[in-house]
């Protein structure tokens, strides 16, 4: 049965404001026009917001193996609740899907259990332990989505050059969580004043920037597409623009805590702040969002890293890394960055949608006629504070805790159908 959003605000091409009626049916926009007036369920909005659904290709739903933390239905609820229709799952997961079925079993799972499309990642290497190649072809089959060993680097240039040589031939990408474990020293927090002030041990910027460099050199060698996840120093971001410059296929993606916070921001030693990489110095921040407006950072992706309470209240030193991210990310870059003048609304929308996307020819994150209908509702005006209590999702670990927000979604459709609405199921 059709649904028709009645008064919604869209992005014009200029990047201003214009309303219409929208018409979905079958999974699909099929019209979008000043006025639609036919039969059918009609919702009217009232002038909110409407942009094509958000897509995060960097989110862990610890499923199978880390249910205590996040299911595949619990997080999909959390992305829907935040305005996202397609989220990409990282593989360091128990097991890992580094076999043909481990992935037929993951997409069963998916298939079964998700509120939104996820599109899976598999690992690079058995096991996510560096040291052999999985069947990329296979895995491709099962539904790969692309190749990473998130939460880990590979260690070994030998094996990542192999990694890109496959998948170069192929036409697949890598996507890097960049670490070179001998440069991380057992840190927990950023190598710099606020490590040094409070004597925790810190993780140096080099430990992430000495892997990019290499694999920029190893993606232009082995002729790949190359993704480097949630950059962090401002010597990354030199190297990706570099990389870029010399016509080497890298792209990148940022997550919301890099761009909003840095290691002063820390309000006390408190493990909802540590997450990997770690929040790093007030300069590698205005790196961070000097890269994202000059285009060397792609788009935004969230690494939404749920852990229970228990294991964050551990203390700095041994509770685990990650914050979640799916509820709170367009609420903080619109308050932060579209409000503060800091870049436009049509700009963050493209950095969650038709950016990732493109990179990743996924044929989705534009509101037009014959689109899939995936698309995010977002009242502009109501401001709110951001309260875990109030998560869908099982994490309840952000830094974010009680900050003022505008930009939150209201409802939620995918594929034509309604997956999140305020004030229905939970908060
Ligand atoms: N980002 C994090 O701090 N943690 C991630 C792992 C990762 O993204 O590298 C996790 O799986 O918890
Ligand atoms: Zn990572
Ligand atoms: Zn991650």
């Amino acid at each position: 049965m059709a649904i028709i959003l009645k008064n919604a605000n869209i992005l014009t091409e200029e990047g201003n404001l214009k309303q219409v009626d929208m018409k979905i049916d079958e999974g699909k926009i099929i019209q979008i026009a000043e006025k639609i007036d036919e039969e059918a369920e009609q919702f009217d909005i009232q002038g909110k917001f409407v942009s094509a659904g958000f897509i995060d290709l960097h989110v862990h739903l610890r499923e199978p193996g880390g249910e205590h933390k996040e299911t595949i239905a619990t997080g999909t609820l959390a992305a829907a609740k935040g305005g996202f229709t397609t989220v990409a799952a990282m593989p360091n997961t128990m097991p890992v899907p580094d076999s043909v079925e481990r992935m037929e079993n993951l997409q069963k799972r998916i298939n079964e259990t998700a509120n939104v499309r996820v599109l899976p990642y598999a690992s690079i290497t058995i096991g996510q332990k560096g040291k052999e190649l999985t069947d990329f072809e296979g895995l491709k089959k099962a539904g790969a989505f692309a190749f990473t060993d998130d939460g880990v680097g590979v260690q070994s240039a030998g094996m990542m050059y192999e990694a890109m040589k496959l998948a170069a031939k192929n036409g697949y990408s890598i996507v890097a969580h960049c670490e070179d474990n001998s440069l991380v020293y057992s840190g927990y927090v950023h190598d710099g004043e606020f490590a040094k002030k409070n004597r925790l041990k810190g993780i140096p910027s080099v430990s992430e920037s000495v892997h990019i460099a290499r694999d920029v050199l190893l993606a232009e060698a082995s002729g790949c597409h190359y993704h480097v996840c949630h950059i962090s120093t401002k010597e990354s971001v030199r190297v990706v623009r570099d990389a870029k410059r010399a016509g080497i296929n890298v792209t990148c993606e940022v997550s919301p805590h890099h761009l909003l916070l840095c290691d002063e921001d820390m309000k006390a030693i408190d493990s909802n702040y540590k997450m990997n990489p770690p929040l790093r110095s007030k300069e590698d921040r205005d790196a961070l969002i000097e890269g994202l407006l000059d285009g060397t950072i792609d788009f935004i992706a969230t690494d939404h890293a749920p852990h229970t309470a228990e294991e964050k209240s551990k203390g700095i030193e041994l509770a685990p890394f990650g914050i979640v991210g799916l509820e709170t990310a367009f609420p903080l870059l619109y308050t932060n960055f579209v409000e503060k003048n800091v870049c436009s609304l049509k700009q963050l929308i493209e950095w969650l949608t038709i950016k990732p996307s493109k990179i990743f020819k996924l044929n989705l994150g534009q509101l037009k006629e014959g689109a899939i209908a995936d698309l995010t509702v977002i009242d502009l005006h109501h401001e709110e504070e951001i309260n875990p209590e109030t998560f869908v999702s099982k994490g309840k670990n952000t830094p974010f805790s009680g900050w003022k927000c505008k930009g939150w979604p209201v409802l939620t459709i995918a594929g034509g159908q309604i997956v999140w609405k305020k004030g229905e199921g939970q908060s």
